[in-house]
């Protein structure tokens, strides 16, 4: 390949809206690790004070108002989709309009436009700061399937909770696994977590105690938002898959894992994992994701007809996960690690999980399965990092950690390094409640 034609195809990577050289007025989004700048424009729902909820885009470190600007008249859409508690209405009119918005956005806050930045009254109405707004739920979540389709944590779970030996099963490598969640406790990030009770099998008692979980964990994941659904019987196929993603979020799969080692047996996580599932609040969009596109890891035996797609299908998204105990000031990094190690694509598990026929809607969240890299501080989950409890994790403060105690505030963050300019994913948080009293 020539060095123009590999510039050329470099290029082809970024379109009018991630070219690398875009700045903004809004000078907060040009710094250099700002997690907002006009190659993000992530979607969310946020308030402030009594006002309605609405839609907003991130940008440095404001919103702007999406239902001010099209009362305005400023930006072009179906009537009232912004004026909205959530976004499903807005996704649901389809990737022709994400485009058509997403292209006047980026237009609108581009350092010479002058039609909102000229405007100081509107100016002043459409841009919130976002320390001052509170962030919701992005979207009414009908559905919610978690897959766990990293190679390196499947294994490690594996040998942890059955055989060494075999920690990964014959079919892993033939399907993206997944089990049926549970959408009514997806919840934003920064709502705190109570500590779940349920039945704990110790292991030298016949029958299992009822109490508080002792082995609470997180696990380190994205999802991603179904924007356009399937009909019931019509399975999506894998090569249009990603046409019908409309963006990615943080997500933390909250996980009891005593609970979960003696109730899964045969059928699979339940209430392990029912209590909590945090999302970040601002969903990144594939278009905003494209320049980050890149080789999945190769898969072994080659997928079975339905499952092929041609080309790269994996993000270069940077993740971390970082603990911090109640009342210190200092976080500690569990794991640092990247969804590009993710074996299964996430085109591949919508066209799998459709595969039977069953549907999806507008707003359905799927998530990655925790995402653990290849070496020891890119491990998701503590029961990995810590070996099932054997070998605890000495904190930065000082204290040392198995599992996450009451009071500990958990977050993840995401992150696209470009050239000169980062795509972030903002936070996805949580602190743990003490669980209620058995009586
Ligand atoms: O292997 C098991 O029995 C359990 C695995 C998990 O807990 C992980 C899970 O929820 C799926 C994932 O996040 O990868
Ligand atoms: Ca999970
Ligand atoms: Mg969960």
């Amino acid at each position: 390949m020539t060095a123009a034609s590999k510039e050329n195809e470099s290029m082809a990577k970024f379109d009018s809206t991630t070219a690398p050289s875009l700045k903004s007025w809004v000078e907060s989004a040009n710094a250099a690790d700002c997690e907002f700048p006009i190659q993000s424009l992530p979607y969310g729902v946020f308030k402030t004070g009594d006002s309605a909820p609405r839609v907003g885009v991130a940008i440095g470190d404001r919103i702007l108002d999406l239902a001010v600007l099209a009362e305005a008249g400023l930006l072009k859409c179906e009537a009232g989709v912004f004026a909205q508690p959530r976004l499903n209405d807005f996704i649901a009119l389809g990737r022709t309009v994400w485009r058509g918005v997403r292209e006047q956005i980026s237009a609108l806050l581009s350092h010479e436009n002058q039609a909102l930045q000229g405007n100081a009254g509107l100016r002043e109405k459409a841009l919130v700061a976002q320390a001052d707004a509170s962030m919701l739920l992005p979207v009414e979540v009908p559905g919610y399937t978690d897959f766990y389709s990293s190679k390196e944590h499947a294994t490690n779970v594996g040998a942890l909770f059955r055989d060494p030996k075999n920690a990964l099963l014959p079919n892993w490598s033939e399907l993206p696994i997944g089990y049926n969640g549970r959408a009514s406790s997806v919840i934003v990030s920064g709502t705190p977590v109570r500590r779940p009770n349920g039945q704990i099998k110790l292991p030298d008692q016949e029958r299992p105690i009822f109490g508080a979980c002792r082995k609470l964990d997180i696990e380190l994941e994205t999802g991603f938002i179904v924007g356009v659904p399937n009909a019931l019987g019509e399975p999506i196929p894998c090569e249009e898959a990603e046409q019908h993603i409309f963006g990615m979020v943080l997500l933390n799969d909250w996980s009891a894992r005593d609970l979960q080692a003696w109730e899964y047996v045969p059928l699979g996580p339940f209430n392990a994992k029912t209590f909590a599932t945090s999302i970040s609040p601002w969903i990144v969009t594939m278009d905003a994701l494209e320049p980050f596109r890149t080789a999945q890891p190769a898969q072994s035996p080659e997928p079975l007809p339905y499952l092929r797609h041609a080309g790269e299908h994996a993000f270069d998204i940077q993740l971390e996960a970082l603990l911090k105990p109640q009342g210190k000031a200092e976080a500690t990094t569990l794991a640092h690690t990247n969804f590009k190690y993710m074996y299964w694509s996430m085109a591949q598990q919508l066209a799998h999980h459709t595969v039977s026929g069953c549907n999806t809607r507008v707003g359905d969240l799927m998530g990655s399965g925790t995402l653990s890299g290849p070496t020891r501080d890119s491990l998701g989950a503590l029961l990995e990092a810590t070996l099932n409890g054997r070998e605890p994790i000495t904190l930065k403060t000082g204290e040392q950690r198995t599992f996450i105690e009451d009071g500990d505030e958990l977050t993840l963050r995401g992150w696209c390094q470009g050239a000169g300019y980062r795509v972030g994913f903002g936070v996805c948080t949580g602190t743990i409640l003490p669980a209620h009293l058995v009586k």
